[in-house]
This record gives C-alpha cells, structure tokens and sequence, in this order.
C-alpha cells in the first residue's frame, strides 16, 4: 500500500483535483491500496488565518465576507466535478461553512483569539478539501471515505500551532483506516489537522499535510509514501530563486530534514520523522510528469566526493538579536538563561553565535518575534546587572547548503565563503552543524538571491554528477 500526499496547488480547484484523483487512480488501478492526505485548497490556510484576526480585531464584516467566498468557491469546486446543489457534498460544504460562521462570530463577538481556536478555523481548510478529493475518486470509480485527522486516529499534544502526534495515533490510525482499506475503501484524510484525547482540534504546522502523510505511512505500515508536486522533486536550490536548479535523484532522511530546516519550502521538517524507525521510503514526485522518478528519500546518504553540497536554501524574514555586556564573561548562567527565556515562550531560534570573547551571544530569531523576544530577554536578564546591550538587526536571511558528502571534507567552507565574497555578500553570522550535514549563514536579505545563486554555482549544482 501506498500513501499519497496532494498540497494546496495540486487541490487548487475542481481539474486540479480531478487530475490528482487520477493519479490515484492509476495506483489503485494497479491493485495497490491508496491512503490519501489532502492540504486545503491553494490560498484557503492564509484566507482563514485572516479571518481569524479580522475577527480578533472586530472586522466580522470582512470575516464572514471571507468566508462566503470560501464558501462558494468550493460549492462551485464540488459542482464541477459532478456534484449538484442537493447532493450530500455539497450539504456537508454549506455546514461545515456554517460551523465556521458560528466560531469565527465567537471570536468576533469576544475579540479574543486564543491558540486553540486559531487551530480550529483554520482547519476547516482541510475538513473543506476532503470531501472533494473523495467526490473525485468516487466520479472516476475509485470508492472512497473522506474522514478529519481527528476522525482518522490522528490523536495529538495540545501544542495549538505545531501539535505532534501521541503513540497512541498509530495504533488508533492502523485500525480506524485499516478498516476502511479491508473492506476496498480508498481513505482520504484531512492533512494538516489532528486532535487531543479530548476531541479539541489541533494542527501539525505549516506544511502540515506532508507530515500527516508519513504518519500515515508509518501507522499503516505502507510501502512508500509519495507526496506529489508541482516540482520534479527536491531540488538543488528553489527553482523559483535559481532557474538551472536540478531534481535531486536521491536524498537521505537526514539531507531532507536539514533542507527542510533550512528553508525548503517541499516538505515539512518533520515529514521523514514517522518514517525512520520502520524505514519507509519517501518519495518526491512531479503531478505533471508522473512517470518521472523524482527524488527518492531513504535512510542511507549516496555521497559523492567530487560533489559534498548537494543543494542549498534559504529563509527570509529573520532578524539577529544580541545580547552583550562585558559582565557576561565567563558566567555561563547568563546564555542559559536566555535559552530557558525563548523556550519558554515558546520563540524559536534558528541559528547562535557566541563571540569568543564571550562578551555578546547573537540569535537569528523570526522577525515577527524579534520585539517579542528581546522584551522577554530585558526582563528577564535585568536583575544580572550582566547584559547592557541589547541589538536587533532587521532585515537578515539565513542562507545554508547541505550535503551528508561534506562530513570530513576539507576545503568546502572555503569554497563557499570565496564565492560569496565574489558576490559580495557581507556574512554577519557562520555556523556549521555539528553533524557537519550543514554550513549555515546569516546575511542581508537583500543578498538572498545572489548568495543562493553563487553558492549554487559554487557546487556546481546545476550539472548533473558524472556517472561513477
Ligand atoms: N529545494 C527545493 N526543491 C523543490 N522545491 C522547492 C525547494 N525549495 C523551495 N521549493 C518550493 O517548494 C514548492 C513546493 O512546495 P509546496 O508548494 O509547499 O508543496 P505542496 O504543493 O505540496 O503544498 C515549489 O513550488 C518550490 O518553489
Ligand atoms: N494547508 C496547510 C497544510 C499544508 O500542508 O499545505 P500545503 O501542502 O499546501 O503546503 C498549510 O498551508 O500550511
């Protein structure tokens, strides 16, 4: 059996659903079973994001506007693929709208969005997309059940935002869709979205479905789990920021998470996670070109030495925090402190730098949290009399390049820091992971592009490896 993934560009409308509904179709057709995960449709996650804090701020006019939209957009979905006004989809549709309507009034009547209700609009996204892909498996003679996460085992933490799933879900997902498959049933699961013990409604993260995928590959024990795309595979840099990007044949777990880490936006970081243990195959594939291999994932690195980079990436929209003083030297308590202050509001740090004077500890943080973060700092660093400065530089991208074939390699710093010189891109931070998998950069943003592009000329990435 095999899982497959279908992302919001590939459930954008009524022929994009009906074209990934036949690509299911060509596997079941095959006599291999089919578990599917479905993102909402293109735009819709962002749509209910701003629901939820046009609400918030008490513009339900423009919420509920929004969602009448939503509304018809997939009404007309489910009318094109066959659908009428009367039929179960689409009376399932109007409530489900309905239900939204009712929550984000709430919201509006209250302005007060917590976590939790945030992760309850915004999955309706996928509880809307569901029933679609079904209707089209069922249009084209594949019979198929269309079911939330909740509903499908996905039990979760009650980290609203960024859920992971409980032990539990995997034996509760092997039964519920191990069901539906014995008895000829092509599940499809809303991605994206889970649910506590408790029945509350959670999400994975941005991304999500990708991760609800190999969830589902690991509690079903599948073959191989494909997310499709509309790339060939994982690329050697973004296709839309470097046009002789090339599709990466095969990548390791590790590879792929790192990629993913550092910016790629294909897959969630924590896709390959569930299909570690079990050695499950991931496999990245083009929609429009089905028959292409695309990037296979697996536990082993194939490295090259002629080629230790295999491909490079990059994330906007950080700012670099520092924290200095001379009082800092040699107490070791102070840049604990400020770790145990960011976890616990929960504010992630993508990169840190500690000079080796020790006087001053930079952080790559988001930018929508940098104020956030360096309040939360100054209050809590005040008494120490330690820390005097506190700076924030706006404006800083992380670019990285990743390959497990620079482990032990000499020389491939170097490569990289000469090119980007060349570029003239001004470096603010260096670090190399200690798994040596990666070598990461802050830099201007502005500089996003033509680092990318240098790096990838650099590795020579966009030549295909010679045979060896
Ligand atoms: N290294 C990379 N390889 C492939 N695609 C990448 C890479 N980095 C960024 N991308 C971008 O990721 C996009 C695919 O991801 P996404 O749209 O989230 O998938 P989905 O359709 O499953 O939601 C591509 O359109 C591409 O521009
Ligand atoms: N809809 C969610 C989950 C998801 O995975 O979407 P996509 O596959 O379109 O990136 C999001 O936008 O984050």
């Amino acid at each position: 059996m095999i899982v497959m993934k279908f992302g919001g560009t590939l459930m954008g409308g009524a022929s994009a659903i009906a074209r990934s509904a036949s690509l299911v179709a060509r596997t079941t057709a095959a006599g291999t079973k089919v578990a599917v995960a479905v993102s909402a449709m293109s735009g819709v996650t962002d749509t209910l994001l701003g629901v939820a804090s046009r609400a918030e701020q008490g513009d339900l006019g423009g919420a509920l506007a929004d969602i009448a939209s939503l509304r018809a957009r997939h009404l007309e979905a489910a009318s094109q693929l066959g659908a009428g006004a009367t039929s179960d989809v689409a009376r399932e549709l109007r409530e489900l709208t309905d239900t939204l309507q009712q929550t984000v009034t709430g919201v509006g009547l209250l302005r007060e969005l917590s976590a939790r209700s945030r992760d309850l609009i915004v999955s309706f996204g996928e509880r809307l997309s569901a029933p679609l892909m079904a209707l089209a498996l069922e249009g084209i003679g594949v019979r198929a059940h269309h079911l939330s996460g909740g509903a499908a085992g996905l039990v979760t933490n009650r980290d609203f935002g960024n859920a992971r799933p409980l032990p539990q879900a995997y034996s509760r997902l092997r039964e519920r869709l191990g069901g539906l498959i014995g008895v000829g049933l092509t599940p499809v699961v809303s991605g994206f979205i889970g649910e506590t013990p408790e029945g509350v409604v959670t999400t994975l993260g941005r991304g999500g479905t990708d991760y609800t995928a190999t969830i589902l590959g690991a509690a079903l024990g599948a073959q191989e789990v494909w997310t499709w795309k509309d790339v060939d595979g994982v690329m050697s840099a973004d296709p839309r920021s470097v046009p002789d990007a090339r599709n990466l044949e095969h990548l390791s777990y590790a590879e792929v998470m790192e990629l993913a880490y550092f910016g790629a936006k294909v897959l969630h970081p924590l896709a390959v996670t569930p299909l570690q243990d079990a050695e499950i195959p991931l496999r990245v594939k083009s929609a429009a070109d089905p028959a292409f291999p695309g990037t296979l994932v697996t536990k082993d690195a194939k490295t090259d030495a002629a080629h230790p980079v295999k491909a490079v990436t990059a994330i906007r929209g950080l700012s670099v925090l520092t924290v200095g003083g001379a009082g800092m030297v040699g107490v070791p308590d102070v840049v604990s402190q400020i770790f145990e202050v960011l976890a616990r509001e929960n504010i992630p740090v993508q990169m840190i730098s500690q000079g080796s004077s020790q006087a001053n500890v930079s952080l790559v943080v988001g930018r929508t949290v940098a104020a956030h973060a360096t309040r939360v700092l100054e209050e809590a660093l005040q008494g120490s009399g330690l820390v005097k400065a506190y700076e924030v530089e706006e404006n800083v991208a992380i670019v990285a390049v990743v390959g497990e074939g620079m482990r032990g390699q000499r020389g491939v710093a170097a490569r990289l820091f000469s090119a980007l010189a060349s570029a003239n891109v001004n470096l603010l931070m260096i670090a190399q992971g200690s798994s040596e998998l990666n070598i990461s950069l802050a830099i201007e943003e502005a500089d996003v592009d033509a680092a990318v592009r240098a790096a990838h000329a650099a590795f020579e990435l966009g030549k295909v490896p010679q045979e060896v």
